[in-house]
């Protein structure tokens, strides 16, 4: 069979490799069709594109009162302040990172966290999505800023990453870790990063003492079509692949706030009520790992 080239106009600016299976293919539609005001209106504030959530306390001087004229757009900046804060906690925990060391982004969405990460560090970050939109987006975010030579993302399966061997300082999955299998991922991560290297995620994991995922978890999944794994299933899989703890900081009453005011704005999405009634009551934490690749 012989296909017709891709005119220039057609081409995706990245290489587009087939989904490793169906459920990958639903996952890179799902990514490739967002566009939620929530994400784009706090990803204006700064040129930074989010997609995860925030922590910290709200700075409620900075925020005024609802009555007045510019309340919304400082509420949109105080959202946004707080998601790149949960970014900069997880690059703490890095460790030390020179400028000439590589990081890699695992599910890297729009690219936000790259950005801070190279800002920070002055080191290159290869990020890998399923969606091409995402990758084209951080692509050319990074143009925009001059960093495409520090600065890169493509479309690939974070399972199957085309890097060699031990090349990574660091690596991370920032609310990325709930669309695979725990055991796949940390054997991949396990495999790029040199001994020695740290790995850090930040995630949403439902609580083992609740017993099983409680309804507010399963709407969250079904919200996401994603598959929120429990936080035994992560400490194993990470003793399983040579992934040894050195903090397991819980950060859900950290992220309530953020939950609550994002609650009271106009670019609510309909599952804020599922994340606070689940943190509330104890089924889901929000979780940051930090291990050592030993
Ligand atoms: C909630 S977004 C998080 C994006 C980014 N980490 C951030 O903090 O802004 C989830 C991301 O995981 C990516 N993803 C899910 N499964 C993946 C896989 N198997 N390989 C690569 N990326 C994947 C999606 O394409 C999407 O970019
Ligand atoms: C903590 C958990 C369970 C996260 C699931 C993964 C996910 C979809 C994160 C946020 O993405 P987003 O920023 O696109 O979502 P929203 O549109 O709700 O802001
Ligand atoms: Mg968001």
């Amino acid at each position: 069979m012989t296909s017709t080239p891709l005119t220039n106009a057609q081409a995706p600016s990245v290489f587009v490799p087939g989904p490793a299976s169906p459920y990958q293919g639903e996952i890179a539609r799902y990514w490739d069709q967002e566009a939620r005001p929530v994400n784009l209106r706090l990803g204006d504030v700064d040129g930074l594109y989010h997609h995860h959530y925030g922590i910290g306390e709200v700075d409620r001087a900075a925020l005024g009162s609802p009555g007045d004229s510019e309340y919304e757009k400082r509420l949109i900046a105080e959202l946004h302040r707080l998601e790149s804060a949960q970014t900069q906690v997880l690059l703490d925990h890095l460790g030390p990172i020179g400028r000439a060391d590589t990081l890699v982004d695992a599910g890297c969405g729009r690219g936000g966290s790259m950005v801070m990460a190279h800002q920070r560090f002055g080191c290159k970050v290869e990020g890998v999505t399923l969606s091409a939109k995402q990758a084209d987006f951080a692509l050319r975010r990074a143009r925009e800023l001059g960093i495409e030579d520090h600065v890169r993302a493509r479309v690939c399966n974070m399972l199957d990453m085309p890097f060699e061997t031990g090349l990574a300082a660091g690596s991370w999955n920032n609310e990325s870790s709930m669309y695979v299998d725990l055991h796949d991922l940390f054997a991949e991560h396990s495999r790029i990063l040199a001994p020695g290297g740290r790995y850090v995620t930040i995630t949403g994991c439902w609580n083992p003492r609740h017993g099983q995922p409680s309804k507010w978890v399963s709407q969250i999944n079904a919200h996401f079509e994603c598959n929120i794994h429990s936080r035994r299933e992560y400490l194993r899989a990470m003793a399983d692949n040579r992934l040894v703890p050195g903090a397991v900081v819980d950060l859900t009453a950290a992220t309530l706030p953020y939950w609550e005011l994002r609650a009271t704005s106009s670019l609510v999405t309909g599952i804020e009520e599922a994340f606070i009634n689940s943190y509330k009551d104890g089924s889901f934490q929000y979780l940051l790992i930090a291990a050592d690749r030993v």
